[in-house]
């Protein structure tokens, strides 16, 4: 949404009118119709955060971290692009289903293929679109997400090869697999662009991270930013950093569902009912993270706002401590980034 509301201030709309009607004819992003609100991103920042954020600017594009999950359902348009799944699996299923909640696209716009037909039979009871091939999928969406374990996807970018015209945009979600082996199944002309999403698109709070490769433009990036824009937020970074990408947020939601539980159980444990300790739980984590996002305080800080001296939370806290909880999760990022990396030398 930031790119667009860049296009819309290169294109002379005034930024102060809001929501600002995007027309089709925009020069960056192709067959796209926008209502971009916030006009612009919002976030104040004091002169650290800022200077801490400056090796970023040339790199990556910080989304908004005001958007609240309403501000994002009317951040959404009408996406004049078909969108096709090589498998249908969780990942998939997360994506196209927030795709849909979020109105970027239609459910008919949807195309996919798996070779399992209870995949298949799932995502039309939704509404999207079954084909029997990958290739029918292909002909049919302009937008193709490679949405196969990492070891099937050379063969299905292979299959679909013949069929895939300039106007395709090939996009893997598929961890580890390296642009270069995405261009060498796909072939050079390919438009391919490498994604690591997560899981919590289904609920528009994504936090995915993407590269270019192939023949890859600035306006197939801001076709996938917009893409996931509408179901959170992406950020561009150079390929390298992308298995660190997936140890942290791609792999990450599981370490968040298991620190939910947890905490649900230790809720249990200390006597609350088991549905009310899993809604504490779930809402804590969720508010103590809008608290990073919105006061862009660090969370060291965030912390000790919560610590009274000699008082509950710092008791908790040492226990914490005593059981290398941070060093648990610093390895669990760094375990899945190894293994991210494995994958791509396979
Ligand atoms: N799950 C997640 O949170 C995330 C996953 N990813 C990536 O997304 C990709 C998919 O992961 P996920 O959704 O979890 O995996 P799933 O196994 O749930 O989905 C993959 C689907 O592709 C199907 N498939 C297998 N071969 C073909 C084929 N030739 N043509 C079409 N479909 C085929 C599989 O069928 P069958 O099972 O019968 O083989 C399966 O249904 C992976 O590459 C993963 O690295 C990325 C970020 C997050
Ligand atoms: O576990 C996996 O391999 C995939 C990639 C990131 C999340 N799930």
């Amino acid at each position: 949404m930031l790119q667009i509301c860049r296009v819309v201030a290169r294109h002379g709309f005034r930024q102060s009118v809001s929501p600002l009607l995007l027309p089709n004819t925009s020069a960056a992003v192709r067959g796209f119709s926008a209502i971009c609100w916030p006009p612009v991103p919002s976030v104040k920042l004091t002169p650290e955060q800022a200077k801490s954020r400056e090796h970023l600017q040339n790199r990556v594009v910080i989304p908004s971290a005001t958007g609240s999950p309403s501000a994002m359902a009317s951040a959404t348009a009408a996406l004049d692009k078909r969108i096709g799944f090589l498998g249908s699996g969780q990942m998939a299923e997360a994506l196209a289903q927030g795709l849909i909640k979020r109105g970027l696209v239609t459910a008919e716009r949807i195309a996919c293929n798996d070779p399992n037909p209870v995949r298949k039979e799932l995502f039309k009871s939704f509404g999207a679109m079954p084909y029997d091939s990958n290739v029918d999928v292909a002909r049919n969406s302009d937008v193709l997400f490679v949405a196969v374990k990492p070891q099937h996807v050379a063969q299905v970018l292979t299959e679909v090869r013949p069929v895939l015209t300039e106007g395709h945009t090939v996009v893997s979600i598929a961890a580890g697999i390296t642009v270069d082996k995405l261009v060498e199944a796909a072939g050079p002309d390919a438009h391919v662009i490498r994604v690591m999403p997560n899981t919590p698109c289904l609920v528009g709070e994504t936090a995915a991270a993407m590269c270019l490769g192939g023949k890859a433009s600035s306006d197939d990036e801001a076709l996938v930013r917009t893409i996931f824009e509408a179901v959170g937020k992406i950020y561009t970074v150079d390929e390298k950093l992308l298995a660190a990408v997936t140890g942290l947020s791609g792999s990450g939601p599981a370490y968040v569902f298991m620190m939910v539980e947890a905490l649900a159980d230790g809720g249990v444990r200390a006597g609350l009912p088991r549905d009310i300790a899993q809604a504490l739980a779930a809402q804590t984590v969720l508010g103590s993270a809008k608290m990073v996002l919105e006061t862009g305080k660090h969370p060291g800080a965030l912390k000790d706002m919560v610590t009274s001296p000699a008082g509950t939370t710092i008791a908790g806290v040492h226990e914490l401590e005593k059981a290398g909880v941070r060093a648990a999760f610093m390895n669990a990022v760094v375990a899945a980034t190894d293994r991210a990396n494995q994958l791509s030398k396979m």
